[in-house]
């Protein structure tokens, strides 16, 4: 079992609860759930820089990060740098976020939000609508075909963009679909937790260009950006290299400045 396969485990468990607690009525009720979502793909397509900033305070492959800034100084600090969206990880047991962290981001900034979980029912599409985000992750490592069709058409009608992520040959070529706004290529191998950017380059030419390519995990400079900027990519996921700092914000500015 490698860690995808227990953080999904744990998910059917987590989500079965929840919806035993908080029904989809009270999800639809919320404020949020009325906002129109701002475009992340569109925000990406427009700019020269393509940072997507993420809010991670530990994860398996690096136990903690760091525990002690806060979401909201995390994301206004983001936005001040110039980031194109931010992703929030809302996953507790694995990563130490939640909801929370989603709402308190939502209510301190204006970007594009990602809600970074691992999806695996509409419920949790209903939960991100309704706690401010305007994209949602899908990972075909955990899905069938059919369920990222759904669970992709589902998340488009609640307003939220789609990004696919993929590690592979096998899952890009089982995965790509109208219903995805963007397709990511995440470097880390789940097994062995290695990241390695020739996983983003050997796929690229895989994905159709009418998708906007995004990049993601062990981006830590700039000669990273450059040199996937030839294959295609125009989103950039980056968590730890800001989050280990002491001012996660401070950090993306300086990057981003870099990149201009
Ligand atoms: O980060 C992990 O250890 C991890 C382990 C298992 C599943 C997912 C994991 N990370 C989620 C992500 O995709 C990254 O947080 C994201 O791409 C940013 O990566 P990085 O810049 O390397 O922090």
């Amino acid at each position: 079992m490698n860690i995808l396969d227990k953080i999904i485990a744990d998910k059917h468990k987590e989500v079965a609860l929840k919806k035993s607690i908080v029904p989809v009525s009270q999800l639809e009720a919320t404020v949020l759930f009325e906002r129109e979502t701002i475009s992340l793909t569109n925000t990406l397509r427009n700019s020269n820089t393509g940072i997507i900033a993420e809010h991670k305070r530990r994860s398996p492959s690096k136990a903690v990060i760091n525990q002690k800034v806060s979401v909201q100084d995390v994301a206004t600090g983001y936005e001040k740098a110039g980031a194109c969206g931010m992703s929030v990880l809302t996953d507790g047991k694995y990563f130490g976020g939640s909801l929370d962290d989603l709402l308190l981001a939502r209510a301190a900034v204006e970007m594009p939000l990602l809600r970074k979980e691992f999806i695996i029912d509409e419920y949790q599409l209903l939960e991100a609508k309704a706690h401010g985000a305007d994209v949602c992750l899908l990972i075909a490592a955990c899905l069938t075909k059919d369920e990222i069709k759904s669970l992709s058409t589902f998340a488009k009608s609640l307003g939220l963009d789609v990004l696919l992520e993929v590690h592979n040959e096998e899952e890009l070529h089982r995965s790509i679909m109208p219903s995805l706004d963007m397709l990511g290529v995440n470097n880390r191998n789940l097994k062995t937790f290695e990241v390695s950017l020739e996983t983003s380059k050997s796929l690229s030419e895989l994905i159709p260009d009418n998708f906007v390519k995004v990049s993601e995990s062990g981006i830590s400079n700039m000669e990273a950006i450059k040199e996937l900027r030839p294959y295609g990519y125009s989103g950039f996921l980056i968590g730890e290299n800001f989050m280990k700092t002491d001012d996660p914000g401070g950090s993306a500015m300086e990057f981003i400045r870099k990149l201009k």
